[in-house]
């Protein structure tokens, strides 16, 4: 492992070490968490927290048969959220804030920038950002839905340099080591693919989210940005010990060599498609490795509503998902140009306003 030369790091907390009883917050392996967070502090680190537990921790308020239903969840992790950071502000002798985020924020580019602005202030001013996410308020379009991606994209709206991921394993296995004995910790993923998420089962615990194979996701979107990942076990005091003195205390995903740009990056992990639009084949041959612009003679269909400055989806006539991509003009002029394609006014039109997706707004996907 690295030595430990961290500027700024994510830690993720997980329910199961927020309210491990789903009786309110309990602080037996918080305070250890706590003490690592005022070390790294003491060592300059800066330190943005992002904890789970508002569900675990309300849970108790609201008795009643499962299945829990969406609403009680909510009212749960409103009425959790307020017991969690007050337990969190305790142990601390600096000041803490709080950020209630959802995708709905973190996909409008403009918010996104406005959350990093209050991130970078509070960090400039020795507050510490506690983030979860708004779970009162989110409806299915609105929410990530799970804290492992909400690290991730938070770390690297952050620029961190390391996204620590405290859960109730040592790491991650070659399968589910809660039901198979055999089960063997990959100490070190140097790259993730459908084999590595062929290992991750589902939450075993009664109050985790996701379990593995959202870690998984959380680690793709981090090292793609350059951001070292790790999956560690927050109920062990080693880890700790681990961790400060530059070892890997679990499983580390190695960054990126090459991380991608911002902008292609919150393209690619963050932002959702509004619509999407179809190209023919001159655009897939024109990349070559390399991104191309689109003209408004290479779009074939137009689908779903969206403006300029959204984000969209690029298909291939086969329906290939090819990239991602902001659109420079709106659903409506595309729609015209793509029905219009072959009379003399879109041909002119075309001439004037040039690529209608300019290349610098092109991220490319894997192909599926
Ligand atoms: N391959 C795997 N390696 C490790 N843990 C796994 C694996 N597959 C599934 N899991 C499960 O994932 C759980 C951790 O995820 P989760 O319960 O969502 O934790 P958290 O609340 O910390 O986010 C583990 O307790 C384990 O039961
Ligand atoms: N936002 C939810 C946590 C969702 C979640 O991802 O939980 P976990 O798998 O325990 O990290 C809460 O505060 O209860």
């Amino acid at each position: 492992m690295q030595k430990l030369n961290w500027r700024r790091i994510v830690l993720k907390v997980g329910s199961a070490l927020i309210a491990p009883d789903q009786d309110g917050c309990r602080s037996r392996y918080i305070l250890t968490i706590a003490q690592f967070i005022v070390r790294c502090r003491a060592r300059g680190i800066e330190v943005i927290l992002v904890s789970s537990g508002s569900v675990a921790a309300g849970a108790h308020l609201f008795p009643s048969d499962k299945p829990r239903s969406v609403v009680m969840k909510k009212a749960m992790a409103a009425a959790g959220q307020t017991e969690m950071i007050a337990m969190w502000d305790r142990f601390f002798d600096f000041p803490s804030a709080q950020l209630l985020l959802t995708h709905g924020d973190l996909r409008d580019r403009e918010r996104y920038q406005s959350i990093r602005e209050t991130v970078f202030t509070l960090l400039e001013h020795g507050v510490l950002p506690i983030i979860n996410e708004n779970d009162a308020v989110t409806t299915d379009d609105l929410r990530v839905g799970d804290n492992d991606n909400l690290s991730a994209m938070v770390a690297a709206a952050a620029d961190a340099d390391a996204l620590l991921i405290f859960s109730d394993v040592d790491g991650l296995y070659d399968k589910n080591p809660n039901l198979h004995d055999d089960a063997v910790l990959l100490p070190e993923i140097k790259s993730i693919d459908e084999s590595i998420y062929a290992m991750a089962g589902c939450a075993t615990s009664a109050v985790g989210t996701g379990g593995m194979k959202t870690k998984i996701e959380a680690a793709e979107k981090a090292t793609s940005h350059g951001i070292a990942t790790y999956i560690i076990n927050g109920f062990k005091e080693e880890t700790f010990t681990k961790l400060l003195a530059g070892e890997n205390p679990g499983s580390v995903f190695l960054p990126y060599e090459k991380p991608m740009q911002d902008s292609i990056h919150w393209m690619t992990h963050t932002a959702n498609e509004q619509g999407e639009v179809v190209v023919d084949g001159s655009f897939d041959e024109s990349l070559e490795g390399e991104s191309g612009c689109i003209r408004g003679d290479e779009i074939m269909e137009v689908h779903g509503e969206f403006a300029v400055g959204d984000t969209i989806l690029v298909r291939s006539e086969d329906g290939t998902r090819l990239a991602k991509a902001t659109a420079n003009y709106s659903s409506c002029l595309l729609n015209f140009i793509a029905d219009n394609e072959q009379s003399e006014f879109s041909e002119k039109m075309q001439d004037s306003i040039g690529p209608v997706i300019s290349e610098k707004h092109i991220a490319l996907l894997e192909k599926s």
